[in-house]
């Protein structure tokens, strides 16, 4: 079997004259978890926005699989406040499937899916507006999820969130990974969280620092 990787060379990223950080190398595997960390700063979701295609790196490469990322296919990157559309929440989920191909029938399938998938069923005629954070990550997730994509990017998704918010959000997570999607995710709350993740990176001065296991880097305390 060929495990999709999301790999990027080479990358350098400036503001003007001062250079944030460059990462000569680095891989995210599919069915893998791993949590990016660093000072607030650093560059994380500078990062993340470089990987998802949203932002072009200063230099260096994106790849999926040795080929260019196309933006909105592989990668989704998920905003720590994600954009909720002034309508219900199934109307949240029509929007994404209205630039899909599929019969209607596909459609009302998988949006019914996606309700289920995200625990928000009950929900489904509320204004997604009205919704709670916790809610409004997991309606974010769901529009994503119908998208399918292989790589996850998630920016600080239980920032705001209550502890059964962050239970919601999770439960999400490791079922898309156990589903075999890669998920990197930052956070700078450690528990539930870190603990599904596999690996961690660091971003400390301007460098990633990876390691095999997430404990191997206590000592640099972000
Ligand atoms: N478009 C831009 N122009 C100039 N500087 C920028 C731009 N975007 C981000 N920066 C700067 O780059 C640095 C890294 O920002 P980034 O948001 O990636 O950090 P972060 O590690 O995610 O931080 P935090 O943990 O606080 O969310 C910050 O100092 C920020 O001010």
């Amino acid at each position: 079997m060929i495990l999709s990787r999301l790999t990027a060379e080479n990358l350098t990223n400036r503001f003007g004259k001062s250079l944030l950080w460059k990462i000569d190398y680095l891989e995210l595997q599919a069915g893998e978890c791993v949590h990016l960390r660093g000072e607030n700063g650093s560059g994380k979701t500078t990062l993340l926005k470089i990987l998802a295609g949203l932002q072009r790196p200063s230099a260096g490469r994106v790849l999926i699989n040795a080929a260019p990322v196309e933006l909105g296919k592989q990668v989704c990157y998920l905003h720590q406040q994600p954009y909720m559309f002034d309508r219900s929440v199934r109307a949240n989920l029509q929007l994404v499937l209205a630039a899909q191909s599929g019969t209607q029938g596909d459609k009302r399938q998988r949006l019914q899916q996606a309700l289920e998938w995200s625990g928000l069923a009950a929900q489904a005629d509320q204004s997604a507006r009205t919704l709670s954070g916790g809610e409004r990550q997991a309606l974010a997730m769901a529009r994503a999820w119908l998208c399918r994509p292989m790589f996850w990017l998630l920016d600080e998704p239980i920032a705001s969130l209550d502890e059964k918010g962050v239970a919601r959000c999770v439960t999400l997570v490791n079922q898309l990974r156990q589903s075999g999607a890669g998920i990197l995710l930052i956070t700078h709350q450690q528990g539930l969280l870190t603990e599904l993740c596999d690996r961690q990176w660091t971003l400390h001065q301007g460098q990633l620092l990876t390691t095999a296991d997430r404990h191997q880097e206590d000592s640099i305390v972000c």
